[in-house]
């Protein structure tokens, strides 16, 4: 699973462009051919309706930054997790590092958000990870408190077991010169996965961010479900090459 948020940095035009050769390079690739790779890109809100043209019938899929907690009514300037569901977004972020930190989502917001992206039938790419860094179990203690903290007001009791995408995101590695060091991004993810699987009402799958780029995924091996890519995408040639990398680790 490899996943890409844009953030902020690419203007509107320069995103379509983007997310034209990031589709071409995928839906040509053998390893997504293969069922091995699965992508999704995430855009700002405004690239949303024209993604969803670039990836109609096509490989991968895309979703938004971010969502309201309510469904609809007097919420100036949010959008709500059932409108991104009908213009096509199959993936929503929840609670990134970035959001938390600068725009003082706390705990409550994550839950909500989290809870709406359920609703809207989304799946949430539910973000986590240690402010500082320590420990591999410190760090795994803190993020599954943080996961469990952030379902606790999913419903789940209307459908069969909801999809979740857990990324974890050390916060001491995102807009680093480098990501967390291999065997200690593999031990907390291991530890991760190990919680998800002793939950039945989603199926949750792990994937890293924070300065993840070309190598990573090889170094790591089966120990993560994929990579959540950040300025290290921007560069489509740099996708292709993870592509190949994940190819490589299928065979
Ligand atoms: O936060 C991230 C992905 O959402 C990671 O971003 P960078 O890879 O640019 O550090």
């Amino acid at each position: 699973m490899i996943g890409v948020s844009l953030k902020m940095y690419f203007g509107y035009q320069q995103t379509l462009d983007w997310a034209t050769a990031i589709e071409k390079i995928a839906s040509e690739h053998p390893a997504v051919k293969a069922g091995v790779a699965e992508v999704f890109i995430l855009p700002s809100f405004p690239a949303l309706e024209s993604t969803a043209s670039i990836c109609a019938d096509s490989a991968i899929s895309f979703g938004a930054q971010n969502l309201a907690e309510a469904d609809a009514g007097a919420y100036t300037g949010e959008v709500s997790g059932p409108f991104l569901a009908e213009v096509g977004c199959r993936y929503v972020e929840v609670g990134h590092a970035e959001r938390r930190a600068l725009f003082g989502e706390t705990d409550q917001v994550v839950r909500a958000k989290t809870a709406a992206a359920f609703r809207a039938g989304l799946t949430p790419v539910l973000c986590i990870g240690e402010l500082e860094r320590t420990d591999p179990d410190s760090a795994a203690a803190l993020c599954i408190r943080d996961i469990e903290d952030a379902l606790s007001d999913a419903d789940f009791s209307n459908r069969g077991p909801a999809p979740l995408l857990v990324a974890y995101e050390p916060q001491w590695a995102i807009g680093a010169p480098a990501p967390a060091e291999p065997a200690y991004i593999a031990d907390v993810c291991q530890k991760i996965r190990g919680y998800l699987e002793s939950r039945t009402e989603f199926v949750g799958r792990v994937i890293y961010g924070g300065s993840a780029g070309v190598g990573l995924i090889t170094a790591l091996g089966t120990t993560v479900d994929g990579l959540f890519l950040g300025r290290f995408a921007h560069d489509p040639e740099a996708v292709r090459k993870i592509l190949d990398e994940v190819g490589e680790l299928s065979v």
